[in-house]
């Protein structure tokens, strides 16, 4: 496939944007007009900065108002084309992008248009270059890329083509299936952009609304399935109008564009819908297939050491061993694996010194690391393997949430044996004591709402996971947004907060912790009950919830007794659906913000949005700026 995105869609000046463009892998590049204009160097130095960059530039534009113009008008726009023609010739590109027509002075009718562009072809050809026609969703007569396509068929030209774009398409709800029937040596490029369903006028939903593919509800798989049927070999080019783009990082907009039309190719080609897929030479292979959490790593220091471990030895956990080599302890409970490292240099450290004590590493299980890895490559994220001492496994990683570290770990038997290879383990070291936490339910990361679209895309693309409509939750401090991502039998769920407000949970936290990361993690349990008993018999702090809620719950379920007065006791929240109950129990939090919840399901398989607020609301109360006892 051959990836191109438009400078429009990056933050910066344009030599910034094609440091981030050429850096994500794409092959090409739309110049935006105005890019180029505010840039102080020539068209011929511009041409050569995207050559030098290993990119080569798949369009010019937009040239604006063109077709359908009564004279003198008429002649002055021939003659504005010619002077972009020159530069185009400069830049070293020979594709430009007319829009249709918005100019009050358009006059309709489509054998006009198609003489207008038939003369702006001969004039192309002489000048060396071509010209694409597209209809913008909002043109004056021209709205339906049926339309352009029959002006562009009627002007029956060599350097006429036509331009599709999935926004002014889809936008429109015109059915993509249409483009199958036109003839691919006819279509000049494709240009692609996602949008969320928003009840907004097509030029502004355009302008400010467009999003990387995948991340709207626009059917830009078949819209590109229809493209794919008609043989197309051309770029495919992103062309995404975005506030928060525009003021994010250009590296990861970049990066997030062509990892969005790698996944999009990679569906179709498994749906059987596109024959090649995004590489001939290297198949990806499917989502990897997570099977749980396999480890959590704590980073500290000797000083915050004890208090970390009186808290996880209270939750159940076992001290298992210490590192062969390393100032790293491993804690056991069942199949739950907990590391501490206060190790004093390397990747842990850094998170210690940035963050405090946090939790700086996740192992995500796999049956196949290998194919995990390929794929993540595949989808421009970078593996990195942490260095390890001799003789002990090197696990792949990936960059994740705040710098934290995803690691690729095999699931089950194999990861018991590398636990015995690199820590000294005390015999029984697995078992469990009165306490039964089981796996992670899941773990909730905090991050900036620019970026829950580039991580719910990092997710999903790699990994077998799928997002869940997104929900807002109320906190004192303002609204949180919440998106779960997980996959199929959920023994992978994840959490991405966020909130605009400065005064939320998720807001303190990004601050307390000096930026994004994992706020809290879930542990089930069998007997939520039993386990509320044991922890508080280990002194562990749970959080009270007000009795308000409980008064509440009285009156909408009806609860035994027994059950109510413990749920009471323990500050157990509880909710109930068609499906099952759950119930969810937390501990104080950390300093810098990070906690942990227990939940028993009963077949329920939401995450208790419903007492979300009021655990937000009893965690704002009790610890204002998140400072705990522990
Ligand atoms: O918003 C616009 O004007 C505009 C310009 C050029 C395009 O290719 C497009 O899709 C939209
Ligand atoms: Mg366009």
């Amino acid at each position: 496939m051959k990836t191109s995105i438009a400078t429009v869609s990056l933050s910066g000046d344009l030599s910034e944007k094609l440091t981030a463009i050429a850096a994500a892998g794409f092959g090409a590049v739309e110049i935006f007009e105005n890019d180029f204009l505010a840039f102080d160097r020539s068209a011929r130095d511009v041409g050569r900065m995207v050559r030098d960059a290993g990119l080569e530039i798949s369009l010019f534009q937009p040239f604006r108002d063109f077709e359908g113009l009564p004279e003198p008008q008429r002649s002055r726009a021939f003659e504005r084309a010619r002077r972009k023609f020159d530069t185009m010739n400069e830049l070293g590109t020979d594709l430009i992008l007319i829009c249709s027509s918005v100019s009050p002075l358009a006059q309709g009718g489509i054998d006009r248009a198609a003489d207008d562009l038939r003369q702006l072809g001969d004039l192309a050809r002489s000048m060396g270059v071509r010209v694409g026609y597209e209809a913008l969703a909002w043109g004056r007569f021209v709205h339906d890329h049926r339309d352009a396509w029959e002006i562009v068929r009627r002007a029956d030209h060599p350097a006429v083509g036509l331009i599709l774009d999935s926004f002014h398409t889809l936008a429109r709800g015109i059915d993509p299936t249409t483009i199958c029937s036109i003839p691919r040596d006819k279509i000049a490029i494709v240009q692609m952009a996602d949008a969320p369903k928003l009840d907004l006028d097509p030029l502004s939903w355009s302008r400010h609304y467009r999003a990387m593919l995948g991340q709207g509800d626009l059917a830009v798989a078949d819209f590109m399935a229809a493209v794919e049927a008609t043989g197309y070999e051309g770029y495919y080019s992103l062309e995404i109008f975005n506030d928060e783009f525009r003021a994010g990082s250009a590296r990861q907009t970049a990066v997030d564009g062509r990892r969005s039309l790698i996944f999009t190719m990679d569906r179709l080609k498994r749906e059987g819908r596109a024959v090649k897929g995004p590489s001939e030479r290297q198949p990806l292979p499917p989502p990897a297939p997570t099977t749980g959490v396999s480890f959590l790593e704590f980073a500290t220091d000797a000083a915050s050491a004890p208090a970390l471990s009186t808290l996880i030895e209270g939750l159940g956990f076992q001290h298992a061993g210490r590192h062969r080599t390393k100032e790293v302890e491993l804690y056991a409970q069942g199949a739950l694996r907990i590391v501490i490292n206060r190790e004093t240099e390397g990747l842990a450290h850094s998170s210690y010194v940035l963050h405090g004590t946090s939790l700086c590493a996740i192992g995500l299980a796999m049956a196949d690391t290998d194919a995990a890895e390929t794929r993540a490559k595949g989808l421009v994220a970078d593996v990195v393997r942490p260095p390890v001492g001799a003789g002990e496994l090197a696990l792949g990683a990936l960059a994740g949430v705040g710098g934290s570290l995803l690691y690729l770990v095999p699931e089950g038997e194999a990861r018991d044996r590398q636990w015995e290879r690199d820590f000294q383990l005390h015999p029984g070291w697995n078992t469990h004591d009165g306490i039964r936490l089981e796996r992670v339910d899941h773990l909730a990361q905090t991050v900036r709402t620019e970026d829950i679209l580039s991580w719910t895309l990092f997710y999903r693309s790699i990994f077998d996971l799928e997002p869940l409509p997104g929900v807002e939750v109320a906190d004192p401090g303002g609204l949180v947004r919440s998106h779960v991502i997980e996959n199929a039998d959920r023994s992978l769920r994840i959490v991405l907060n966020a909130s605009q407000s400065s005064r939320t949970q998720s807001a303190r936290f990004v601050r307390q912790f000096v930026g994004p990361g994992v706020q809290h993690v879930a542990f089930a349990t069998s007997d939520i009950l039993a386990t509320a008993a044991a922890l508080k018999t280990n002194g562990m702090p749970l959080l009270a919830i007000p009795q308000n809620y409980y008064d509440d719950l009285e009156a909408r379920f009806d609860l035994a007794d027994e059950t109510m007065a413990a749920l009471r006791e323990y500050g157990i929240l509880y909710d109930r659906d068609d499906e099952g109950a759950y119930f969810q129990l937390y501990l104080d939090a950390l300093p810098g913000g990070f906690f942990f919840e227990i939940v028993e399901r009963r077949g329920y398989k939401g995450l208790g949005a419903a007492n979300a607020p009021i655990r937000l609301a009893t965690q704002a109360r009790m610890r204002p700026e998140g400072l705990p006892a522990v």
